[in-house]
């Protein structure tokens, strides 16, 4: 009996387990985040003929520092017509540049008083919870609608995995009353890697340990996950692997230089059909035992509990992005 009603108390708290799981960052999906050199208005054309669920506008480092200026320019008179219409949709984010430039400021004045304020802004080689608070009152001063505005965080040094918790916890506090929205961590591996002087292999078992601890550092803050970029952009097969790779160790989404690059990546990072009908077989069969109240039985030769059943919704919600 006291099983019984313990089940039915469980049951009912399944969409709150949901709304926790998938909360805002985790709706818009950011499968691949596809760069796009802010000084080339061809490039950022052809970016709108694609199905890429992330476009980041770039003033960073896919720009030569004498094209600087253009870069903003040029990303600026794109934003002060609407945003292209696609049939899905997607996010129009500009990378600026660093808070330890000469650009920063001019990157983000010019992107944030055009006509249309893009969705998101990507920070690169964020390292201190004080860069945010920078960030934090920039953003504040210029933004003079009542909007806010997306923040993605990258992460490519030593210090700035010192720094990690920190930063996102100083992140979440400042949007609280601020303009802006912490959606997503970027594992900046390239970066990372001249950072601390690692030498790159096909494996990246060089890099695992900050690969992971960026995962686990976004989930901790309900944040997405995105990985490194593949620079052997004509390897499509190996890129593949590498995004399993990413997805098995919770990565929700991974950086894209090449238009070629975004289908393997979106697929990727898709659950396959095998997948799905294993999440939701154990999502009916979850409910029926909950009923019964059971809260450990078996399926598929495996024991389940509350925390696959956790990941078996993580899976029929991901699924459903992009329906
Ligand atoms: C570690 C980091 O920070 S990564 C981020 C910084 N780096 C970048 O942003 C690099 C972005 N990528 C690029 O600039 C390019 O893909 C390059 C330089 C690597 C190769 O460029 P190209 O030699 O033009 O490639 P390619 O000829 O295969 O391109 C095929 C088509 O895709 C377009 N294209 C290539 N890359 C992109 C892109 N990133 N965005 C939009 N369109 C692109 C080309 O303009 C070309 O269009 P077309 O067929 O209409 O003429
Ligand atoms: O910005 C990305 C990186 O890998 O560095
Ligand atoms: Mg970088």
């Amino acid at each position: 009996m006291i099983s019984q009603i313990l089940g039915k108390v469980l049951l009912k708290s399944i969409p709150e387990f949901q709304n926790k799981i998938f909360s805002r960052s985790y709706n818009v999906p950011r499968r691949a985040l596809m760069y796009v050199p802010g000084d080339d208005p061809k490039k950022i054309n052809k970016s709108f003929t694609l199905d890429v669920d992330c476009i980041a506008l770039d003033c960073e480092d896919g720009v030569a520092i004498n094209r600087k200026v253009d870069a903003r320019s040029t990303i600026r008179l794109f934003l002060e017509k609407p945003k292209p219409q696609k049939t899905t949709n997607y996010d129009l984010g500009v990378r600026i540049n660093a808070l330890d430039t000469e650009y920063w400021q001019e990157d983000l004045k010019s992107c944030l008083t055009a006509e249309n304020l893009p969705d998101t802004v990507l920070v690169p080689k964020i390292e201190t919870p004080e860069t945010i608070k920078m960030f934090s009152e920039e953003i504040n001063k210029l933004i003079k609608q009542d909007k806010k505005i997306n923040l993605i965080i990258y992460i490519e040094s030593a210090k700035a995995f010192i720094n990690l918790t920190e930063i996102c916890k100083t992140a979440q506090d400042l949007s609280k009353q601020g303009k802006f929205t912490p959606v997503s961590l970027v594992f900046g591996s390239d970066d990372f890697c001249a950072n601390i002087g690692a030498t790159r292999t096909e494996d990246s078992t060089e890099i695992l340990y900050a690969r992971q601890k960026l995962v686990l550092t976004a989930k901790a803050f309900n944040l997405q996950a995105i990985d490194m970029v593949y620079i052997k952009y004509k390897d499509l097969e190996s890129l593949k692997l590498q995004c399993e790779q990413g997805m098995r160790m919770g990565y929700t989404g991974k950086q894209v230089i090449h238009p070629s690059q975004v289908p393997v990546v979106q697929q990727a990072f898709l659950p396959n059909e095998n997948q799905i009908n294993w999440a939701k077989g154990l999502l009916d069969s979850f409910r029926t035992h909950q009923k019964e109240g059971k809260g450990a039985f078996t399926y598929k030769g495996s024991m389940i509990d509350m925390p696959t059943m956790k990941q078996a919704e993580n899976i029929v919600k991901l699924a459903k992005l992009k329906t």
